[in-house]
């Protein structure tokens, strides 16, 4: 026995404070007075073996009787706990919740108990200080746990802790008891139950101490398991782990089936803990077996009509119409499924669907025009034929006049308002050959018209009066001239005034790109009279040359192949088209085909109103016998048969009408936001009506220019003929509906009717009038602009604060007036900081309507009152104003 150990190295040694080392000795029978005593190293060592195992030879009596004791007086045993505590906080200071709830003294009589237990229990092995810190949470396997996590001393430790995690969350592969697993099936289901009530959101401190309870009450798991699930931050890891775990399910699931069972649960619950609804995993599913089934089909390649609706298209791809849709939705493109596709669409889709896309003529069988041109053109049959002559020019310059004279007709006087209405030709003859000429309508309205007359044009003359010169339907009729391609002979008409200017015509033409020949360039500009014919034969003469020229040639023996130049519904006589026949002969009892409509040609009337038999080359004349009226610019081709002429027509209408609904449904998407944003797109329908279908033609291509952005005319039905009572139908099932009528008026009972649905019918005989009636409608409808009138600038200089009526500005006009009630702004600092309206006006103390510049004021606002210094005061009026159409 040595005396060479002191109480404070037995402390030292045993992790444990000198006060206790005396208080444990105490128990072993030896009495040390302070840390400074010394003990033999037998002592010593028998105290240090006492104070970390709780076990000592010398002690057994004693132990009994401290137990009893501690049951007797449990107050003893708080002063344990509490130094406890005091390490414990030591190691681990973020424990909260748990710690707190261990602090009540219930708890701590349970854990002084426990950890005699440990104490009793564990094997005293390693000498680790601070242990009994830990020994204070509750159980003692998480005290058990931690001491490798602080010691870091022992490898094995987190391995086994890693596993014990697995455990819980994977299905306790390794737990070696029934009764583990099911606990461990528990915490899981119970971690899903909490992340399910709390979605999103981050785990908390409480809520760590939560998920610590509920490993607590599974003491049998944490037995065998390795325990730093304790700390908080471990539990997160298990959160995440949790999540990973399931993330890392998601995708083998397919080939695993022997944990499907978790591998559900787990992917349920993971949208939901993320916000979303289990369902959008059965809709991505559902959707996954239709591609599959789609796939399967492997379709690579496709021949499609020219025109083929989303559905049909769909269709032969082997696709649904919404995965068709949502390509084309991609591309900004809002299309139903029985919209048609564009050629630019078609080839979009074959690439996104890796499929050749061939289009074929969806009028393939129907296409006459084309067949008749491969088919019927035999050269050798060619004979020279007539020209056919356009004459084009501005309104008032003499087109009338001009043909009129060359015919020696009137047809001018015959004209309301003195405007040529429809598109009229008529053949002449000069020095025994043939002219056709086409008489067009001066007005700009009838533009498309005749860009349609230039198509069956050989030469243009353009009317230009020696007196006015080049006007503004000039210059359009030029481009549409150039645009034809055809020669072009400029009738300088009305050579016989006194004011007319040859050169002045010459130089404007020229400044145009229509030089004159004898300027050196290769226009015709002949000097012509309507009134004194001086100039005519001149011109006739050129007309011919040019023809010369052009070696103008067709097949006589041909089927007929004619243009329709003008279509009207005649009272007793039905449709009536105007040709102008361009290859064979067209005769009576011809079946003919003229796009959508067909017929047999009933009856001839030539140009002088004669019937005739037949109609030769570039002669003109009007046949009945078509079952509905044509429109202008169409072709008549003739058929072999009264059926095959029916077929084209029947398969032409119905490709039309499908395509004419289409395009009522079809709108991009871009348009379709803006209309929905602006909900304010006005639109006029219409219903047009006209005794021919040029005027017709004409008044709608017209009334589409007038529209713009804001307002448009919206033609809800047009036709030639009378209104009748299923036009007042279509006009009360739209609302705001018109019905306009060119030539043409209301019947007797169709007045009645249309006054009494409350349906306005407006008939014109002039277009201008028509044209001009639609604008100040569409004018009216346009919203007013408010346009804003600044009228001066004041400075506030100061600013007096007026109990219970607010701030005054004092300000001094710079610029303009002030007006009161009058719109102003502030502005501080460059910067617009109030819009409102001036409620009151002062000079001194005199209530005044306005303030000039150069004159101080004070002005208040309504219920604004931040007014400083510095701050400048901008008014200004709004005036209303009503906008106008431009056309
Ligand atoms: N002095 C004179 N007057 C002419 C001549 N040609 C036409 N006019 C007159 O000019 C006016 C217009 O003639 P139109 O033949 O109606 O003119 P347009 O170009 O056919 O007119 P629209 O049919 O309205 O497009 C008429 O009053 C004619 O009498 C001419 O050579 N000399």
């Amino acid at each position: 026995m040595s005396d060479n150990v002191r109480v404070y190295e037995i402390a030292e040694e045993a992790g444990a404070s000198s006060n206790e080392v005396i208080a444990k000795a105490k128990d072993l029978g030896i009495e040390l007075k302070s840390p400074q005593t010394a003990v033999s190293f037998e002592d010593a060592e028998e105290i240090t073996n006492y104070i970390m195992t709780g076990k000592s030879s010398k002690l057994v009596k004693k132990t009994v009787t401290k137990v009893v004791k501690k049951k007797e007086a449990p107050k003893k045993e708080e002063e344990t706990p509490k130094e406890e505590e005091k390490a414990e906080k030591e190691v681990k200071t973020e424990k909260t919740v748990e710690t707190k709830q261990e602090e009540t003294p219930e708890k701590q009589e349970e854990k002084s108990l426990e950890k005699e237990t440990s104490v009793k229990s564990v094997a005293p092995k390693r000498v680790v200080p601070k242990r009994r810190g830990l020994k204070i949470i509750k159980k003692k396997k998480p005290r058990e746990e931690k001491e490798p996590t602080i010691s870091n001393n022992i490898d094995n430790q987190p391995k086994k802790a890693m596993k014990s995690l697995s455990e819980i969350l994977g299905g306790n592969e390794n737990s070696n008891s029934n009764e583990q697993t099911k606990v461990s099936q528990e915490q899981t289901a119970a971690l899903k139950q909490k992340k399910k009530e709390k979605k999103k959101q981050p785990p908390k401190a409480h809520e760590h101490g939560k998920v610590i309870e509920f490993e607590r009450g599974s003491e049998n798991n944490f037995s065998n398991a390795s325990d730093e699930s304790l700390l908080g931050e471990e539990v997160v890891l298990l959160d995440m782990d949790l999540a990973d775990t399931s993330k890392l399910f998601d995708e083998p699931a397919k080939n695993n089936t022997k944990n499907d069972k978790d591998k559900k649960q787990t992917r349920s619950s993971r949208p939901a803990a993320f916000g979303n609804r289990p369902q959008g995993l059965k809709r991505k599913k559902r959707k996954k077996r239709i591609r599959r089934e789609v796939e399967e089909i492997d379709i690579t390649e496709v021949t499609i009509p020219e025109d083929v609706r989303v559905y049909e298209f769909a269709e032969a791809c082997g696709k649904s119409p919404a995965e068709v849709i949502t390509v084309l939705f991609g591309l900004g493109m809002m299309v139903t499924k029985n919209d048609f596709l564009k050629q630019d669409e078609l080839e979009i889709l074959g690439e996104e669907f890796g499929i050749e896309v061939t289009v074929k003529d969806a009028l393939e069988d129907a296409n006459y025009v084309e067949d008749y041109q491969e088919e019927e053109i035999d050269e050798s049959n060619f004979e020279t034929r007539p020209p056919v002559v356009t004459i084009m020019g501005h309104v008032d310059h003499g087109k009338t006049s001009l043909l009129d004279k060359i015919r020696s007709s009137k047809i001018a006087s015959a004209e309301a308002g003195g405007i040529t209405q429809h598109i009229s030709a008529y053949t002449i003859k000069q020095n025994n050959q043939k002219i056709t000429f086409v008489d067009t309508p001066g007005h700009a309205a009838f533009s498309a018209m005749r860009a349609r007359g230039a198509s069956v044009t050989d030469i243009v003359i353009i009317v230009v009066a020696a007196d006015d010169g080049v006007k503004q339907q000039t210059e359009e009729v030029i481009s549409h001239a150039k645009e034809s391609g055809c020669p072009i002979i400029v009738a300088v008409n009305k050579i016989d005034k006194e004011a007319a200017n040859m050169d002045m015509v010459k130089s404007q033409m020229a400044e145009r790109e229509m030089t004159p020949v004898d300027w050196g360039g290769e226009i015709e500009f002949i000097g012509v009279s309507a009134k004194t014919g001086e100039g005519i034969d001149d011109l006739l003469e050129n007309i011919l040359l040019q023809s010369e020229i052009l070696e103008l040639k067709a097949d006589p023996n041909a089927k007929a192949k004619a243009t329709v130049v003008e279509s009207s519904l005649e009272k007793g006589r039905g449709p009536v088209a105007t040709v102008i026949v361009q290859n064979g002969e067209l005769k009576v009892g011809d079946n003919v085909v003229c796009d959508t409509t067909f017929g047999r040609v009933k009856a001839i009337t030539n140009d002088l109103g004669k019937p005739v038999k037949s109609l030769g080359l570039s002669e003109t004349g009007s046949i009945l016998g078509l079952n509905e009226v044509p429109d202008a610019g169409t072709v008549m081709v003739a058929q072999d048969s009264d059926k095959e002429a029916r077929e084209i027509a029947t398969k032409r209408a119905e490709h039309a009408r499908a395509k004419e609904l289409s395009k009522s449904t079809k709108v991009s998407l871009e348009e379709m936001s803006g209309l929905i944003a602006e909900g304010k797109i006005k639109q006029l329908p219409v219903i047009i009506k006209t005794d021919v279908g040029g005027s017709l033609e004409a008044i709608k291509g017209s009334l589409e220019k007038i529209q713009n952005e804001e307002v448009k005319v919206k033609v809800i039905h047009s036709g030639v003929g009378g209104i009748t009572e299923s036009d007042l139908i279509l006009a009360s099932a739209s609302e705001g509906c018109i019905i306009l009528g060119f030539n043409v008026r209301p019947t007797g009972s169709v007045k009645n009717k249309a006054k009494a649905d409350g349906i306005t019918i407006n008939t014109y005989s002039i277009i201008y009038d028509l044209i001009d009636d639609i604008k100040d409608t569409l004018s009216g409808m346009m919203s007013a602009v408010i346009r804003e009138e600044n009228t001066g600038q004041a400075e506030v200089r100061d600013t007096f604060v007026v109990p219970k009526v607010g701030t005054v500005a004092g300000c001094f006009v710079t610029d303009g007036k002030v007006i009161r009630g009058g719109h102003a702004r502030i502005i501080r600092d460059g910067v617009v900081t109030y819009t409102g309206k001036i409620s009151s006006l002062k000079r001194f103390k005199d209530d005044v309507k306005e303030v000039s510049n150069g004159y101080e004021c004070g002005i208040m606002f309504d219920k604004f009152n931040d007014i400083k210094v510095g701050d400048y005061i901008e008014t200004f009026i709004q005036i209303e104003e009503k906008r106008e159409i431009k056309a």
